[in-house]
């Protein structure tokens, strides 16, 4: 089988063309390539599929073999890759995503792909949405996890996030494997440590549901975004310094846009 091995901000994954629909158990294939030591390497795997609804279908699943509705970095990686490999040679791509229809934006300057913004779509704070077994929305509420006190906000953005704020110092990314696991998250929940360096400029580590601590999560940047902005404690155009790079997160009418970078590292054959 041929790949390519990808990633945007250090958050990387192996990238496979099954335009065929000729793959079977994907969730076994990823927790197979994914593996560190005995596979490829990576946080998930991302196959292309036709679509009915879009130009075309990304489907994503996480280095444990678990599925996600979307994925920030992943879906850059997934519209550089079309353009790359001229599968869908477009500027503007109708992703179908299993948290509906994203468009990615092609940043290209003298034919060359320079970045990627996609339009994320609007941020859920309905505990149904996200979902969370909380009565009302989780916002800057005080939970104990592991002996340790935290104040969390959550959302559904494209998957289900978990903001903490405070200085980074102050954390261990690890205790994002306790708070994922909360009661209140039945589905589990992506955890994202933010340090407010402004108004306009933040720091984030995230601990990944089905990865772990990743070099970058881009629906978590957006979230973390989100957080802030609905606690008045961020503008509207921020800044997100993130392990493995910088995404820029704009939101404009409910709407959240990212922007930023996607790399193909390398690509080879494997027998599966
Ligand atoms: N790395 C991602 C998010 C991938 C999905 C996540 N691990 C989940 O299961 O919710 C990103 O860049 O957004």
């Amino acid at each position: 089988m041929y790949f390519t091995k990808m990633h945007g901000c250090g958050n990387d994954f192996i990238v496979i063309n099954d335009l065929e629909n000729k793959l079977n158990n994907l969730s076994e294939l990823a927790s197979k390539l994914c593996h560190r030591n005995f596979g490829i390497g990576a946080d998930g795997i991302i196959c292309v599929k036709r679509s009915s609804l879009g130009d075309i279908r990304m489907e994503i699943i996480n280095a444990d073999g678990s599925y996600a509705a979307m994925c920030g970095n992943g879906i850059r990686c997934f519209a550089k890759y079309l353009w790359e490999k001229d599968i869908v040679k477009k500027d503007k791509i109708n992703i179908e995503t299993g948290d509906g229809i994203k468009i990615a934006h092609l940043n290209i300057n003298n034919n060359k792909l320079e970045n990627v913004t996609i339009n994320m779509g609007s941020p859920e704070f309905e505990p149904d949405k996200i979902p969370s077994l909380s009565s009302e929305k989780v916002i800057d509420k005080a939970i104990e996890v592991g002996n340790k006190k935290y104040n969390i906000t959550s959302l559904l953005m494209g998957v289900p996030h978990t903001v903490v704020f405070g200085k980074l110092n102050d954390f261990n990314v690890e205790e994002g494997k306790v708070i994922e696991k909360y009661n209140l998250f039945p589905q589990g929940t992506n955890v994202n440590f933010v340090e407010i360096v402004s108004r306009e400029e933040i720091r984030v580590m995230t601990w990944e549901r089905g990865a772990g601590a990743t070099m970058a999560c881009g629906t978590g940047s957006c979230a973390s975004v989100v957080a802030g902005n609905t606690l008045n404690l961020l503008g509207e155009k921020v800044k997100v310094h993130v392990p493995g790079g910088i995404l820029q997160i704009e939101i404009q009418d409910n709407k959240v846009l990212m922007t930023g970078s996607a790399e193909i590292s390398f690509e080879g054959v494997c027998e599966i």
